[in-house]
């Protein structure tokens, strides 16, 4: 499948081919309103957050399915109670919707509520392949991460590949949303050298105001200082206007070379603005059309 890309300057490699978005379990309504903008088979994450309910991370995933595009169910894996209730949630996903992908990643409580510290111990225990997943995809942080030093996130994302790969399972790396272009193209290139070859999918922020960005940004860990804002840009002053990923996007699409930092798509961030998201990827991708 490929997107028009409607912008003058032509990238380099097709960056906007098949990007994949995320909702969370209270997107379901948006889901089906912006259904109409988003490509057959666009691949949709529904995220793992506290305070929901299982049946309702369940229930995302069938209209994303219902609708034509591919669930990616989220499984955090500090946040899993037992193995029962991750075997009850998989078993749940494979009755209702029938997955092939899924996302584990560990989570930010700061010790497991559960049996598994991390995603690894998820991907270990061998559920996932046995309800039909065949395509796992893992996290990735250019910018690094605030709690995690960068040969411990080195250690995890080989081990994970490989344990991955062992059970005969494809894999690709869907990035912490960043603003930095250079610090997206500095970290693709780092893990190219370590050998790193799947695909990778650099998580952007769809539309925000200023204010909802920089605060998501505190809560997870993500640079945001003036000096990057500016070129994202913006200005972290302007709190309550509204900026986009247009001129980040634009960039990687200029500078990204597949032989140096490999096969690269784009993963959008809503952050709640789920229409406005798939809105501003027609406007000025195209409407997709596979
Ligand atoms: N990228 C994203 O979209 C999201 C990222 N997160 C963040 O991801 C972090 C790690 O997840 P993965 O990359 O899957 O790690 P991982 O499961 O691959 O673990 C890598 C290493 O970091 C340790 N670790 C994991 N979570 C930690 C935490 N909260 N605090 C301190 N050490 C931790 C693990 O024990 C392991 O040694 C979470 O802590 C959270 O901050 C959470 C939700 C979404
Ligand atoms: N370290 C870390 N922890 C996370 O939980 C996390 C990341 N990183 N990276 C990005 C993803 C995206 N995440 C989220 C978290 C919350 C909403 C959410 O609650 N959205 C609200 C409205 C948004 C708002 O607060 O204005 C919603 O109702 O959907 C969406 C995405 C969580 N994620």
């Amino acid at each position: 499948m490929k997107l028009a890309y409607a912008d003058q300057h032509a990238p380099t490699v097709d960056l906007i081919q098949s990007f994949s978005l995320e909702m969370t379990a209270k997107d379901i309504e948006s889901l089906t309103d912006a259904a109409p903008l988003i490509p057959a088979g666009t691949p949709i994450s529904v995220t793992y957050l506290p305070g929901e309910e299982m049946p309702a991370r369940v229930a995302a995933a069938q209209a994303v399915k219902n609708l034509g595009f591919v669930p990616v169910p989220h499984i955090s894996a500090r946040r899993v109670l037992s193995r029962d209730d991750l075997q009850q949630f998989l078993a749940m996903l494979d009755e209702h919707v029938g997955i092939e992908r899924a996302f584990v990643i560990a989570g930010d409580p700061a010790s497991p509520m559960g049996p598994y510290e991390d995603a690894l111990a998820i991907i270990r225990d061998g559920l996932l392949p046995a309800v039909g997943v065949r395509k796992v995809g893992i996290s990735g942080y250019p910018e690094g991460h605030p709690d995690i030093d960068k040969p411990k996130l080195a250690k995890a994302m080989h081990d994970k590949i490989a344990a991955l790969s062992d059970q005969g399972l494809e894999a690709e790396i869907m990035t912490q949303f960043a603003f930095d272009a250079d610090a997206i193209l500095v970290w693709l290139e780092r893990i190219r050298q370590e050998g790193v070859t799947i695909p990778v999918r650099v998580g952007v922020p769809g539309p925000a105001s200023v204010k909802k960005l920089v605060r998501f940004a505190a809560r997870c860990g993500v640079g945001a200082s003036a000096k990057v804002m500016l070129k994202y840009g913006t200005s972290i002053t302007k709190l309550l206007s509204t900026a986009g990923p247009e001129k980040l996007i634009e960039e990687l699409a200029d500078r990204i070379d597949p032989s140096v930092h490999g096969d690269v798509l784009l993963h959008f961030y809503p952050f709640g603005a789920f229409v406005d998201t798939a809105q501003f990827i027609a406007n000025h991708y195209g409407t997709a059309k596979a």
